[in-house]
C-alpha cells in the first residue's frame, strides 16, 4: 500500500530532490502546498527544533503524516554561520543569490573556506506524534566566489566538492542525492522507518 505522506516545505528545489529520492520507497509525496498550508514559523536555534515545527505544522494543517526538513550551509571560519539563518542570510524576501553574495563577501578576509551543508529530517505520524523519526547528513565542502554550474538550489553554484573538481551545482541530481546531506539524511530516515 502506498502511504500518503506531506513534504513540509516550500523549497521548490528540496521538493524536487525529495520526490527523485522517495519515489522507489513506497510513499505517496506531496507538498504542503498542494493542501494550502502556509509555511510556518522557523523560530528555533537549532536544525532539530525548526524541523520539527514544520513538521507538527504540516502534519496538523492536513491530518497526515509530514516530513521536515531543516538545512543550511555552516562555514567553519564564520563559527558555522549562516547555519539555521541560511534561508534569511540576506533578509527577507528570501533570495538565494542575495543569499550567496552576501555569504562570499563575509568569507573574503578569510582563508579558510571550508563549509559542510548539514540536514535534519523529521517525519511525524500525526501532529502530537510522541515519537518523531528523526535523522542527519552532513556534506562536506568549500566555498568559492565564482559560481559555477545551473543544478541544484541555494548555495550550490558555490559549493566546491574538491574531490570531484566540482560544485553541487555542476552535478546530476543523482550525482548530488547519491552524496548530499539530504541524500544521507533520507536514506537514513528510511532505514529506520521500515
Ligand atoms: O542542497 C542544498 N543546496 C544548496 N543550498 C541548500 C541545500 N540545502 C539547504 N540549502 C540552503 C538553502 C536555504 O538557504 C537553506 C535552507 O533553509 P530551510 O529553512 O531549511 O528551507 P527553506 O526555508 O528554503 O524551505 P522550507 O523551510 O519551507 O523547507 O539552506
Ligand atoms: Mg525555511
Amino acid at each position: 500500500m502506498t502511504q500518503r505522506l506531506i513534504l513540509a516545505s516550500n523549497n521548490a528545489g528540496k521538493l524536487k530532490e525529495f520526490n527523485e529520492l522517495l519515489s522507489t520507497v513506497g510513499f505517496s509525496v506531496h507538498a504542503q502546498g498542494e493542501y494550502n498550508v502556509p509555511e510556518a514559523e522557523e523560530p528555533h536555534i537549532t536544525f532539530v527544533e525548526n524541523a520539527l515545527e514544520k513538521a507538527r505544522h504540516a502534519a496538523r494543517l492536513t491530518g497526515l503524516p509530514a516530513l521536515a526538513d531543516d538545512s543550511g550551509v555552516c562555514v567553519n571560519a564564520l563559527g558555522g554561520a549562516p547555519g539555521v539563518y541560511s534561508a534569511r542570510y540576506a533578509g527577507e524576501p528570501k533570495s538565494d543569490a542575495a543569499n550567496s553574495a552576501k555569504l562570499i563577501a563575509d568569507l573574503a578576509q578569510h582563508a579558510d573556506k571550508s563549509a559542510y551543508y548539514y540536514c535534519v529530517l523529521v517525519y511525524v505520524r500525526h501532529a502530537d506524534d510522541p515519537q518523531p523519526v528523526i535523522a542527519e547528513g552532513r556534506w562536506n565542502g568549500e566555498m568559492i566566489a565564482e559560481p559555477r554550474g545551473h543544478g541544484g538550489f541555494g548555495y550550490d553554484p558555490h559549493f566546491y566538492i574538491a574531490s570531484l573538481g566540482k560544485c553541487a551545482a555542476e552535478l546530476t541530481s543523482d550525482e548530488k542525492n547519491a552524496l548530499s546531506h539530504r541524500g544521507q539524511a533520507l536514506r537514513a530516515l528510511v532505514e529506520k522507518l521500515r
